[in-house]
Parts: structure tokens; sequence; C-alpha cells
């Protein structure tokens, strides 16, 4: 089956963007004349991601429905009927066959318009536990794809509509050829030494960021390099920290706001310490990389910590609770692991063996059965 049209929506945060963008990138491979909108919303990192990856965007407005009563939520109940009729108008300009929402307040509109305008829906939820979006649009929609069979629970009164697929961003970054300079070329860094990644999900986190710079000295001692991306929104406030407390940032070490080629830098990459969302994981996993997780507890159900657990039951990575946190708890894990080889390598293995390298094409065949 051809599709040749397609919408996409999903926001706020990368663990929601990647997914649907893998889809595309997938789909478009299958079919080159394939025509893809995106609506998100202005203020979530769609905005910048989708555009540089060359996807019309176009935005609508929605805030996040508050799990309490709230007064907030009248507005949010209000934005919602209005941005439904502006995802109408903008589906019945654009006429896809098909519309895919990978989670993120913005979907709920947009999927649930489409549905509305008997257009083919899927969405795909990439946590342990559904998110609100998605649990509501789940009785409107035709499939459900997840990523973890825990999630089911969520779904039970529409379980035949569910089907578990993995995370399309694990099938995709195996896709990635491997660039043996890009340490070299991008960071200035010894193509050679092992390397470790530092960064605390797609918005940053300041509890890692801060462990992290207080670590620099001590990595300046160090036989191997370390990357830290802070996020874009926190950098500007750590290097004036750096600067202020007079911090030299030794040749091994390089802080950046944000890391746009991740599949292609995680190719090289030895050792990533940072927070267990599900699509960071997704990829951890299907390229088979060990990690130190430390799961947010910012977020709901405290899925992250669920996430992380997963991966640590089955000997594929290691945790430190955020409350444990602090320079010398992280260097040391890191010293520890980076320095056995063995280990390492065993981890590396058991992390390939949670991977969903087929996730995109249990997708499209799930796609094709609506
Ligand atoms: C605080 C919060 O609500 N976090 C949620 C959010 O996290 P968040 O958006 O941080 O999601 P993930 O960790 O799942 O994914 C982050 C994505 O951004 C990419 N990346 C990150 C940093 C960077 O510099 N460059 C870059 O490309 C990663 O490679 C990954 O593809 O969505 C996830 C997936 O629904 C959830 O599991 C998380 O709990």
């Amino acid at each position: 089956m051809k599709i040749n049209r397609i919408i996409l929506s999903g926001g706020g945060t990368g663990g929601h963007i990647y997914p649907a963008l893998a889809i595309y990138n997938r789909m478009k491979e299958l079919n080159p004349d394939l025509e893809c909108l995106y609506i998100g919303t202005d203020k979530g990192l769609e905005a910048s991601i989708v555009p540089k990856a060359n996807i019309d965007f176009k935005s609508i407005e929605i805030s996040g429905l508050k799990r309490s009563l709230s007064l907030d939520n009248i507005k949010v109940a209000w934005e919602m009927l209005t941005s439904t009729q502006k995802a109408k108008k903008m589906i019945k300009d654009f006429q896809p066959e098909l519309v895919i929402g990978t989670g993120g307040f913005v979907c709920a509109p947009v999927l649930y318009a489409a549905a509305q305008l008997g257009i083919p829906t899927l969405i795909h939820e990439q946590n342990s536990v559904a998110g609100v979006t998605n649990k509501f649009l789940s009785r409107f929609v035709d499939k459900v794809a997840t990523s973890f069979h825990e999630v089911e629970n969520d779904f039970t009164k529409v379980s035949h509509k569910v089907a578990f697929t993995g995370n399309p961003r694990g099938q995709e970054v195996t896709n990635y050829a491997k660039d043996e300079h890009i340490l070299s070329k991008n960071y200035g860094f010894n193509d050679q030494l092992p390397t470790v990644l530092i960064f605390g999900g797609s918005r940053g986190a300041p509890a890692i960021n801060k462990a992290a710079v207080e670590s620099i000295e001590d990595f300046a001692k160090k036989e191997y390099q370390v990357i830290i991306g802070t996020g874009s929104v926190h950098h500007s406030e750590w290097m004036n920290y750096i600067e202020e407390n007079q911090i030299k940032i030794p040749n091994n070490v390089k802080i950046v706001p944000y890391i746009d080629n991740m599949p292609a830098l995680f190719q090289r990459i030895d050792l990533v310490v940072c927070r267990s969302g599900a699509t960071t994981l997704a990829e951890l996993t299907t390229l088979g990389l060990p990690s130190i997780l430390i799961p947010s507890p910012y977020v709901t159900n405290n899925h992250q910590e669920m996430n992380a657990i997963a991966l640590v039951n089955n000997q594929a990575a290691e945790m430190i609770k955020e409350s444990q946190l602090d320079s010398s708890q992280l260097v040391h894990t890191i010293d520890r692991m980076i320095l056995d080889q063995t280990a390492l390598n065993k981890m590396a293995e058991n992390a390939k063996k949670l991977g969903t390298p087929h996730a995109i094409d249990d997708i499209i065949k799930l796609v094709e059965s609506i």
C-alpha cells in the first residue's frame, strides 16, 4: 500500500518528536513521493527541530491539561475547541491519507479532528505509563502502538486497537553509518580515547548539569573525554557559573547546549550518563550502549524510574537516583565502569537484547492493517 500524504503531530519534548520524524524518514525512504505536514505548537521543541528536518511545519495553540481540578482547565477546554477547528481546516486543506500522533498535548486536537473527519489515525505511546493525551485519544483513533507491554493496562477498554511495536527511534538510529572522526571534527577530541556523553534528556536536567560541571576539575585528570550537553535553555547559566567560579575547561571536556546529530554521535560513545526518557532508552538499547541512568523524579507516576529499572534488572544499565547524585558519586561510577572493558561489553550486549530494531516497519504494518 502506498501512502502519499501524511500528517504528523507530537510535541513539547524531543522524546515525542524524534519518534514521529523516524517514522517519516522511513516512509519517505520507501516512497520518495511522500508529502508530509507536521502540526505542533510554537512553544515546543518541535518548532525548531521539525523545520531543520525540512518538513513543512504548522502550529496551533494548546496547553497541558492539569491532572487536578483547576481553573486553567477551562482555558485548556476552550483552546481544545478552537484548536480542533483549526486542525480540521489544516487537515481538510492538506488531505492526508493518514494522521500519526506521537504524544504531547498538541496531538489531542489534531488526532481528534482527524478521527472526526474519518481519516485513518494511529498514536504511538513511548512510555510504560500512558500520557494523558494518548489515554484520551485512544478512544477515537484506529490504532495504538506501544513500546512497553506494561502500558497495555492503561488501554484495557481499547485493547483490540493496541499492538506492541517498540519505539521507532530504535530502528532509526541503527541506520547511521559510523563516522570515525566525529569526535575530532566536532569536538576537537582524540578519536581513539574512550568518550563519555552526559546529557539530561531533550530539555536538559539541572541536577545532572550541576554534578557534571562540579566534576570538570576531576575529569581533567582522566584518560577519557567527556561531552556535556546542558540543554539549550540551561547553557548560558552554566557557562556563567564556570566563569564566575574560575573553573578551567580542560581539553578533554566539551560543553554544548544541544546535540543535533545524536544518532551519529552515539556511534562513537563508550558510556552515556542521562535521564531515562523512553526515546533515549530505545536508542541506547538498540545501539547497545552502556549507561548510567538518573531518572527524572518530576514525571507522571515516576515513569522514568520504571523505565530505568527495566534496564537495570537486565544488567543493561546502572542507575543513580537524583537524590543521591553528586559529583563524587558521578565521577566514581564513571571511573569504575569505563575502566572495566569486559563489564562494559557485557552491559552493551545486555542492552542490545532489549532493543527494537524493527519498530518502524512494525508500525507501517499496523498502518496497513487499518
Ligand atoms: C521531563 C519529561 O517529561 N520527560 C519525558 C520526555 O523526555 P525527553 O524529551 O527528554 O525524552 P527522551 O529522553 O525520551 O528523548 C530525548 C530525545 O532527544 C534527543 N536529544 C537529547 C538531547 C540532545 O542534546 N540532543 C538530542 O537529540 C535524544 O537522543 C532523544 O531522541 O519524553 C519521553 C518520551 O515520551 C518521556 O519518557 C520522558 O519522561
